[in-house]
């Protein structure tokens, strides 16, 4: 059985990266204000185009504290941002969804989000996507390397040198392969699950687009840095 060891330069990696992951949180409020009240389809719509531009906003910053990436070419670094962002999304959606609530707040919660307004057709992909998450019962630095490695993935579209990319992503994916070994010992294919999740979220941001002009309203407003990322109006 293979003596799984992280170096010193690895520990200094994770710690950057959590550091930075908690740095740069949404607040929870998202989750707050939906238990809260029962808003209109326009107004759940307006809160997830205003959560979704906070987000963005925090994880420019996020990725901006990941060692190398500011010394990337300036329009791969874009277009690592605008190619990870809705998936960024639905993985922090994801991670707000599998925080333990006190007793029956995760029911309303579930039950506010498939009453928002988003058209049926998405619900149900969208929570398998969540629930495949919960069953992972991701440690924070698990969260915070997964991030770091979607936002850092060579083949996004417009990314000139994926070289410099994959020179980035490798150790984190060589860090989160070690953190997974050490959390999860009882699992040895937990990592391969974890990296499987991604490609589920590949297909659910597929339909993103769809996703937004499919509820059950009328005219979509969208702030201008998302129209910039989410490519609408
Ligand atoms: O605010 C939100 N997500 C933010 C979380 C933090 C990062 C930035 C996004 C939305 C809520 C908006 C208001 C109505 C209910 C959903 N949300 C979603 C969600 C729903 C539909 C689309 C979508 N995309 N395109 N069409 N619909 C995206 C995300 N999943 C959530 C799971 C837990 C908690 C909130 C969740």
């Amino acid at each position: 059985k293979e003596k799984v060891e992280i170096t010193k330069e690895q520990k200094a990696l994770t710690k950057v990266i959590v550091e930075a992951y908690n740095r740069h949180q949404i607040p929870q409020d998202v989750a707050k204000k939906l238990l809260q009240d029962q808003y209109s389809v326009e107004e759940n719509f307006l809160l997830l185009t205003e959560m979704a531009t906070s987000q963005v906003q925090v994880i420019v910053e996020f990725t901006k504290s990941i060692p190398g990436f500011l010394s990337l070419d300036h329009e791969d670094q874009i277009a690592l941002l605008k190619g990870s962002a809705v998936e960024a999304m639905f993985l922090r959606s994801a991670q707000v969804f599998s925080k333990k609530m006190p007793n029956g707040h995760n029911g309303i919660l579930e039950e506010r989000i498939r009453k928002s307004g988003i058209s049926e057709e998405f619900i149900t992909p969208m929570f398998n996507f969540y629930k495949s998450i919960i069953g992972l019962h991701m440690s924070l630095e698990e969260q915070a390397l997964l991030t770091a490695i979607t936002i850092l993935t060579p083949d996004r579209p417009y990314v000139k040198d994926h070289q410099a990319v994959e020179k980035l992503q490798e150790p984190m994916l060589d860090v989160l392969r070690k953190v997974c070994v050490l959390q999860h010992p009882q699992e040895p294919q937990y990592f391969a699950r974890l990296l499987g999740r991604l490609t589920e979220l590949r297909t659910l941001t597929h339909y993103h687009a769809e996703m937004l002009t499919s509820w059950r309203m009328n005219d979509h407003k969208f702030t201008p840095l998302l129209c910039e990322i989410w490519d609408v109006q």
